[in-house]
């Protein structure tokens, strides 16, 4: 059995590279969604593809400018933030153009990024001839020797007809880690992040324990804020989250002998709600008992059901 996979990729390239047209070639009917996401996050969803055994977020990056101003070089440092954090980076060079000064500048910072997986893409195969595309490949070899970038792979698709859309949708997951979905049922809800949060946190309690408590565990995020005086590079957010249980006796279960499942729980949730921030975050969680909480309509509407 294969171990099921889920990261981010992004794509680059310069204007008109294609870009949008692949995300939604390989995002399928589901049109790629701009979901916008609150401060904590950098990473703008543009797409979910999800198969059988993974789930590839596609993220944006803001544009990459020749900076000519302090917030350009800032914005700059963003897009390479950002390079550096997703798990694949799939580079678009159009094969209807040949390789130009915008393509170099874009590569050029990329070779900045070392760890970072690249996929050099040549997007709109379809426009050109056999021969002209073989030009092209080259070319796109010949660059990454030329500006210090390894390619992993580099792959000709057409989004418009489909021509290895689905090729390339395999080498990126195999770039991604081991890991559980980060969103639920393969479609990209605009569900607060608090529920997704919250989610992550029931799923990491329940493992292990899910026949001695079915349905008697409900996760509130009290509190999900950025830490202040916390340099720009460096951001922490605070998730302070409540587990309700119904009864004592299963408070205990949740905390487990001097709080080793607690902990346990708070580690594997951590990795994963650090994934759907983006940043690090400092994790508090608390076990409570609410009595019969399924059974009493004012605990229930606190507790967000
Ligand atoms: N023939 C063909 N045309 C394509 C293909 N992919 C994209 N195009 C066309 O190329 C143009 C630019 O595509 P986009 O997907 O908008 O490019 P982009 O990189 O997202 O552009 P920006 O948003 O400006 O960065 C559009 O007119 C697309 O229809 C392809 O595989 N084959």
């Amino acid at each position: 059995m294969t171990a099921f996979r889920s990261g981010f990729a992004c794509f680059v390239g310069r204007p008109n590279a294609g870009k949008s047209t692949l995300t939604n070639a390989l995002v399928g009917e589901k049109v790629a969604i701009t979901s916008s996401r609150p401060q904590t996050t950098r990473h703008v969803i543009r797409g979910l593809v999800t198969t059988a055994d993974a789930q590839l977020i596609l993220v944006d990056t803001p544009g990459l400018h020749r900076p000519r101003t302090l917030l350009g070089e800032r914005l700059n440092d963003l897009v390479r933030t950002t390079w550096a954090e997703v798990d694949a980076i799939g580079v678009c060079l159009p094969a209807d153009q040949r390789i130009g000064p915008g393509d170099r500048y874009i590569v050029g910072q990329l070779a900045k990024v070392r760890r970072t997986p690249m996929v050099a893409i040549a997007t709109k195969s379809d426009t050109v001839s056999p021969d002209r595309l073989l030009e092209h490949l080259a070319a796109i070899g010949a660059l990454a020797d030329e500006l210090g970038v390894t390619w992993r792979h580099v792959v000709p698709v057409s989004a418009v007809s489909g021509y290895q859309v689905e090729h390339l949708r395999d080498l990126l997951v195999a770039e991604l880690p081991e890991g559980m979905p980060l969103y639920p049922e393969g479609q990209l809800t605009d569900e607060p992040e608090e529920t997704l949060v919250a989610e992550v946190i029931r799923e990491a309690a329940l493992e292990g324990v899910r026949d001695e408590l079915p349905h008697s565990i409900a996760v509130v995020i009290e509190e999900m804020v950025a830490r202040e005086d916390r340099p720009e590079d460096r951001p922490l957010v605070d998730v302070r989250a409540n587990i309700f249980v119904e009864r004592e006796s299963q408070k205990g279960i949740v905390i487990g002998r001097k709080g080793a499942r607690l902990r346990q729980i708070g580690s594997d949730s951590r990795s994963q709600i650090e994934r759907i921030l983006g940043t690090p975050v400092y994790l508090d969680l608390h076990v409570k008992v609410a009595k019969d909480w399924q059974r009493d309509p004012k605990q229930l509407r606190r507790l967000g059901f």
